[in-house]
């Protein structure tokens, strides 16, 4: 078991979780509760644009913008909400964010089991990354995505390819398939099986172990099609390392004149500002 889910992290950065232990009543609200979140009144949802990854809740969309047919790249209304260290909800629906508050409190406790899992096919102590990643203070992210039906999808995304920022991302969807992962140089379409949650490794924790002795741990690249008859709903929740946790590759630095470390190392809350200042990106880099 182990050193298959060490596989999975090596050779896919991707694998589904069956008998998770999350109630299935439990999914089902939440299913139900981001479908009547979409479903609330544009004005209401609009309350919650705004420009950060980390601001408490953002909501947005790629329709209505004047962005116009052929501009448009991305096809999905989104909502996220930061919901640890401080826990943040959208207000509506009625009682979501007690919902939303005792789902991601379960998606961390199975992140939690995972990550012991994930140290130990890296033949680490089981509660190696959970302490150094500092997990009792994670930042954690709630996300829903909608994607609508698209007359035309072969020329948008629902999101283009891209790799998650954190330790873990746990998703379930509903409505239609979509996802795809990119593996071995192809794109592989992903079909869920019922009731598991599917979850990717990400970023943060291939800058940890980027290439330790073979010992490695990838970040999904991923994306998601769009199709002419259903609309897709995902509901992702991604737990992350601390704000203040300095996250760098854990392997020995090079020695100087050999290659350079291939990933620098910085406070995750620094990595959240710099994501959405391209000036500061350009100081930071080498
Ligand atoms: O909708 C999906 O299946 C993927 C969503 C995703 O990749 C994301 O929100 O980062
Ligand atoms: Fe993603």
């Amino acid at each position: 078991m182990i050193r298959d889910l060490g596989m999975a992290c090596k050779e896919w950065g991707f694998f589904m979780v069956i008998n998770h232990g999350v109630p299935e009543s439990l999914m089902s609200m939440m299913e139900a509760g981001t479908r009547d979140f979409f479903d609330l009144p544009e004005d209401e949802k609009r309350k919650y644009e705004g420009k950060g990854v980390v601001d408490s809740v953002r909501y947005g969309t790629s329709f209505g913008g004047g962005t116009g047919r052929g501009h448009t790249f991305f096809w999905r209304d989104f909502v996220k909400a930061l919901v640890r260290p401080q826990f943040h909800s959208p207000s509506k629906p009625e009682g979501f964010s007690d919902l939303l508050a005792e789902y991601c409190e379960k998606m961390l406790d199975m992140g939690k089991v995972l990550l012991k899992g994930i140290s130990q096919s890296l033949r680490l102590d089981i509660e190696h990354i959970n302490k150094i990643m500092d997990i009792e203070s994670s930042l954690q992210l709630w996300a829903a995505n909608r994607y609508p039906p698209c007359p035309d999808p072969e020329s948008v995304m629902g999101i283009p390819a891209h790799t998650d920022y954190g330790l873990l991302t746990f998703l379930t969807q509903q409505g239609a398939d979509g996802l795809e992962i990119f593996h071995q140089d192809k794109w592989v379409e992903v079909r869920p099986i019922k009731g598991a949650i599917l979850v990717n490794t990400c970023d943060h924790i291939e800058v940890n172990y980027p290439n330790n002795n073979g010992r490695e741990v990838k970040s999904i690249l991923h994306r998601v099609q769009v199709n002419t008859e259903k609309t897709r709903i995902s509901i992702v929740s991604s737990i992350g390392p601390s704000p203040d946790t300095f996250v760098r590759p854990i392997e020995e630095l090079p020695e100087e004149g050999e290659e350079v470390a291939k990933y620098m190392g910085m406070k995750y809350r620094e990595y959240f500002d710099l994501m959405y200042d391209p000036q500061a990106i350009r100081e930071v880099m080498p």
